[in-house]
């Protein structure tokens, strides 16, 4: 089976249907640049609003980029992710220290351009739950992720990976099953694929892109 991350969710509707249509992650965004933006305590009131605190049907992540420890204590308090994803410039050291800080799991992004882009994997391997391959944005991007940039899915086909791992970047519901049959993905990630505008999720896109990915064969991730 392979599972699915819905990111950027910032309606109670668009989390209520990622969830009930059966994503295993919802990505909640801490990123002031972004057009899916939410603080912490607005983050906190969309799991109120949606049930989510209580019944935890999928895992919580909240995307971050560098955060400083005010940010992690602010997200602590209020939202206690079950996992925290890192998409910046962190070291294995300070993610670490993310993970002894909040108790939440690391989820670490590694932007890929080309094959040498893999080999930092490896300084990951006890450090990150899961990690992530996005593509890597152009230096001048507002943004280092969430941009519906992809990159060749072949590059991961039969790489040994030390750690559970999502495909993201650019993935639609045309595309995410030729993008698992040619990554060999056992979980795949998605933000603006599933959106009308920039920050605005469409649920019917939701729908199809999790059906999608509910029809694919594949390695049951740990
Ligand atoms: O979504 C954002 O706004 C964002 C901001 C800063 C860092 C990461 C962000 N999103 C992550 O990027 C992937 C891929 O996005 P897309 O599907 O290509 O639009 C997204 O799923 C988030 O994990």
């Amino acid at each position: 089976m392979t599972l699915a991350k819905i990111c950027g969710l910032t309606t109670p509707e668009s989390l209520t249907v990622a969830v009930e249509a059966g994503a295993a992650f919802v990505g909640l965004v801490a990123f002031e640049k972004s057009p899916r933006h939410l603080a912490p305590e607005d983050a906190r009131r969309l799991l109120d609003q949606t049930g989510m605190v209580e019944s935890r049907r999928a895992k919580v992540v909240v995307v971050t980029v560098d955060p400083d420890d005010a940010l992690l204590d602010a997200l602590t308090r209020h939202v206690a992710p079950d996992f925290i994803q890192l998409h910046g410039h962190e070291t294995p050291e300070r993610a670490e220290a993310v993970r002894a800080r909040t108790g939440a799991g690391i989820i670490k992004c590694l932007p890929v351009s080309g094959p040498d882009d893999l080999k930092r994997v490896t300084d990951w391997a006890g450090v990150a739950d899961h990690l992530m391959f996005d593509a890597r944005t152009p230096a001048d991007a507002a943004l280092p992720g969430g941009m519906g940039l992809s990159f060749d899915w072949t590059l991961l086909r039969g790489v040994d990976l030390p750690r559970p791992w999502f495909l993201a970047g650019g993935l639609t519901p045309d595309n995410v099953t030729e993008a698992v049959r040619l990554s060999g993905a056992p979980m795949v990630d998605v933000s603006s694929g599933v959106e009308r505008a920039p920050g605005v999720k469409e649920p019917a896109l939701i729908r199809a892109f999790l059906e999608a990915v509910g029809t694919l064969p594949g390695k049951q991730s740990s």
